[in-house]
């Protein structure tokens, strides 16, 4: 009997890389035999020390930065959304959104991403009029609005206030449940990345040095002792001490292999919105 289609799907590749080699002139190599696999839908986070080719990473598989080696394998409807919102300060927001659209009803389609990150008001805004999470919002509807299967991140809340970016965060998650892209996520918050994602990598001398299986129930907290066990061993493998945690239990840390994402009845959006109520009754 075959797999379930929906199942199928998930468990193939959409982002494989072989062996990636990228330095700057005569640099040393930022990546260094890289391999990577994500597969369809699976939500990925990336960490890494400053430095360490996190972005360089990203913007290889966007097609923005080329791979003098190895092999990269990426669909070719994928879009990225950066840390700050890059959107043209003379188009109106919606003329943003619908930029590069070559269909006749590029407008119905901007106005539709826009209602879904909940811009509907702000369509016919100047940029430049936004807030800075209206701003990133209409940057995610630009990136929604290709309808893409793969969505890279590169820190999309890293600019924004803590309340704004809790925010941010839920309405990713909420985008993600219900058009299953395949994401990867740079970022240097240990605990959005696992918050978010199903899988953290760290990024380690050129190569993925570390792939940690995220298995907590949800809603996720960060009161949650498994939660604060898998933050430490992060942590660690960023060489960071954490202070705030008790000495992790080796029990509870996930084997570390590449595995299909959760089951599809995960609401990570209410996992976000647990978090943020964690957070606000923290501060
Ligand atoms: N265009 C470039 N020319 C020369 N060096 C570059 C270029 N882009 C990146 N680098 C270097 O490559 C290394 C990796 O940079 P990258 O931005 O990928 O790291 P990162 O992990 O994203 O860092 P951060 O977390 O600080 O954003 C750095 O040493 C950086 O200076």
């Amino acid at each position: 009997m075959n797999a379930h289609p929906a199942l199928a799907a998930r468990q193939h590749p959409v982002v494989h890389v072989s062996n990636l080699v990228r330095s700057f002139g005569r640099g040393p190599n930022i990546l260094d035999g890289l391999d990577l696999t994500i597969r369809t839908g699976e939500f990925v986070a990336l960490l890494g020390r400053s430095g360490s080719g996190k972005s360089t990473l990203l913007r290889t598989l966007a097609g923005l930065d080329e791979a003098p080696a190895g092999t990269v394998t990426v669909p070719a409807e994928r879009a990225v959304v950066f840390q700050e919102p890059r959107l043209i300060p003379w188009k109106r927001v919606w003329a943003n959104v619908a930029l590069g659209l070559r269909t006749p009803d590029a407008r119905e389609r901007a106005i539709a991403a826009l209602s879904e990150v909940g811009l509907s008001h702000r369509l016919e805004a100047w940029p430049l009029t936004l807030s800075g999470g209206e701003a990133q919002r209409a940057a995610l509807a630009r990136a929604l609005v290709r309808e893409p299967k793969l969505l890279l991140l590169d820190e999309p809340f890293a600019a924004l206030d803590a309340l704004t970016r809790l925010k941010t965060q839920g309405l990713v998650a909420s985008l993600w449940r219900a058009h299953r892209p395949a994401v990867l996520l740079v970022t240097h918050d240990v605990d959005e990345a696992l918050l978010l994602a199903d899988r953290v990598l760290v990024l380690d001398q050129g190569r993925i040095g570390f792939d940690l299986h995220v298995n907590l129930e949800r809603p996720r907290r960060h009161a949650q002792p498994a939660f604060a066990t898998l933050r430490s061993r992060l942590l660690r493998e960023l060489g960071v001490e954490d202070e705030s945690a008790d000495e992790p239990g080796e029990e509870t840390i996930t084997p570390v292999r590449p595995r299909a994402p959760a089951a599809s009845g995960v609401r990570l959006d209410d996992v976000v919105w647990a978090a943020s109520a964690d957070a606000l009754a923290r501060s």
